[in-house]
């Protein structure tokens, strides 16, 4: 529909951020606010490449979850997925772990709140952990991807891990039981170093 030029004029109109971490960005796209509601743009394959997420998505995807549930860290070993993510409904602390051992942010995290009122957007390349918890009473997330789910690609490591010391503001409430037994991050990012 755009062609480059006017694309990357339309881009302007996004806030993009760079994060802490090399390569993920924080997305403000325009927010349409009016006396019916609010209209907002989820994803504008132009505008997107444009700002620099020059990869297909394959797969989109959507979780709920109750106040102070968290879900992660989560990585696809070898099949290693970007994300981009979208709160539809209340808030969540995003949280990213650069898992890139030749990155000047290998092995560090960064958190980021995100809400659907504001409607930032996280994009998060692949190679990154992630992990997310839900801060309002509910939190309606949906996130699209670079490579499909693969179960038997699937990593993870504790997001309670005290040696990372992730700062979850809220207190945890529920855990799937698989990220309750992921070990600690000290043990994925040996063998992420080891395969080098
Ligand atoms: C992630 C995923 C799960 N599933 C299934 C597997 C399982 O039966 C059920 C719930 O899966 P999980 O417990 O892994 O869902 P969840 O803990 O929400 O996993 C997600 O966490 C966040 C933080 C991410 O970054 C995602 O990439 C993904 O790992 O859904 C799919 O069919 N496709 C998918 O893409």
């Amino acid at each position: 529909m755009y062609n480059t030029p006017i694309s990357a004029l339309l881009s302007l109109l996004m806030q993009i951020t760079k994060t802490q971490l090399a390569d993920c960005l924080l997305i403000q796209p325009p927010v349409y606010q009016d006396n019916r509601g609010l209209f907002r743009e989820l994803y504008v394959a132009a505008k997107y490449q444009a700002a620099g997420l020059t990869q297909a998505f394959v797969q989109d995807n959507l979780s709920s979850s109750q106040q102070g549930v968290l879900r992660g860290m989560h990585f696809q070993r070898f099949k290693p997925q970007g994300k981009l993510i979208s709160v539809l409904h209340g808030e969540i602390y995003d949280v990213m772990l650069d898992l890139r051992p030749t990155s000047a942010s290998f092995g560090q995290w960064q958190g980021i709140y995100l809400d659907a009122q504001q409607a930032q957007q996280l994009w998060i390349p692949p190679g990154f952990a992630h992990g997310f918890q839900a801060l309002s009473t509910s939190a309606l997330v949906s996130y699209k991807t670079t490579a499909y789910y693969d179960p038997t690609d699937e990593g993870a490591f504790n997001a309670l891990d005290p040696k990372l010391a992730i700062t979850w503001p809220q207190p945890v409430t529920v855990m799937s039981d698989k990220d309750r037994a992921a070990p600690a991050f000290e043990v994925v990012k040996q063998q992420l170093i080891a395969a080098i």
